[in-house]
């Protein structure tokens, strides 16, 4: 056996099943460079590729009820210094889905748009499911996505901003849903089964090094979801941002909700008051973002 197969198959980035399927390979006739092979492809990419300037990179979630100000904090963030990135919820996403479908071979594909979001709302019961599969799919690719060159250069502390994670998706809203009724105890099951597959096997590449949680009473979310306006969210009621309310006090604040990975039971929180009208008020804004600098720059 070489010695980058036995250093291979010490790594602490392979999984068991990996290892067993190392062993396979080696003991089926010394196949040392399948071996290798399935190494290299099953250890997650940034274990393999992080250079020293892209490890540097910092990664922090905004977390925060429904219409409690994310967006508009994130923006004042990616204006405040260039070390921070943005990255933005892809809600547009799931207000558009694409998909095509042909009525016979010589018709042509027709395409039809669908907006999960406005569904989900509409009728929580049939699409809960489906749309914490999509969400969870697109906050994995969001927080896959590589830093940009500018902050691979940074000399300061440079940190990617993410609105939301795929934390938020299990353990505020799949969670919420489950104990609203409207994921039944199946769909959960098969929902936390495969996000704890997901999350082990991308490993460090979606581990976070801090949250931000971004805090409001639910009446003062209500009065934004209302002044915002966004349609699908017409039926959304109060009683909702309780829920989702209380949620987010029991992960990031009592920290009683159970959380299924090591890192993540001990991340650092920022609690922020979102309360303020800070757009208006420059000395607010900038008490605002010395908090966040001093945290990103402790973590
Ligand atoms: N500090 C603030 N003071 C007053 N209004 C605010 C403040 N922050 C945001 N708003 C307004 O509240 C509404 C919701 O804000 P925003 O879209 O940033 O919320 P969000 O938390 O990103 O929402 P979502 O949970 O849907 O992603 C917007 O109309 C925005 O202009
Ligand atoms: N059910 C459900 N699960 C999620 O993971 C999730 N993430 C966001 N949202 C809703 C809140 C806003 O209306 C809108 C934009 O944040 O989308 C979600 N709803």
């Amino acid at each position: 056996m070489s010695a980058l197969v036995r250093a291979a198959r010490k790594h602490p980035a392979l999984t068991p099943q990996v290892r067993r399927m190392s062993s396979y390979s080696f003991f089926q006739g010394g196949k040392t460079v399948d071996l290798q092979a399935s190494f290299l492809s099953a250890v997650p990419q940034k274990t393999r590729c992080l250079s020293g300037s892209a490890s540097r990179v910092k990664r922090v979630s905004i977390e925060g009820n429904i219409a409690v100000g994310k967006s508009t904090f994130a923006r004042l963030l990616q204006s405040a210094c260039p070390d921070w990135e943005v990255v933005a919820e892809p809600v547009s996403k799931w207000q558009n889905i694409e998909s095509k479908s042909s009525k016979g071979a010589d018709a042509p594909p027709q395409t039809t748009v669908s907006n999960l979001l406005q569904m989900m709302y509409q009728d929580p019961q049939r699409w809960s499911y489906t749309f914490q599969t999509y969400s969870c799919m697109s906050r994995l690719r969001t927080q896959l996505q590589p830093p940009p060159a500018r902050l691979l250069s940074s000399k300061g502390t440079p940190v990617q901003v993410y609105e939301r994670s795929v934390y938020s998706d299990r353990y505020i809203f799949a969670l919420n849903m489950f104990e609203l009724g409207c994921i039944n105890a199946t769909e959960w099951a098969v929902y936390q089964d495969w996000h704890s597959l997901l999350v082990e096997q991308f490993g460090h590449q979606v581990e976070l090094e801090g949250i931000i949680y971004f805090r409001a009473s639910p009446q003062k979310c209500m009065e934004r979801l209302r002044r915002r306006g966004r349609p699908e969210e017409n039926e959304v009621k109060l009683d909702y941002l309780d829920k989702l309310h209380v949620q987010h006090e029991r992960w990031l604040v009592e920290k009683s909700t159970e959380i299924n990975f090591e890192k993540l039971k001990n991340i650092p929180v920022l609690q922020l008051d979102a309360s303020v009208e800070f757009q208006s008020d420059p000395d607010v804004r900038e008490q605002l973002v010395t908090k966040v600098k001093n945290f990103f720059n402790a973590l």
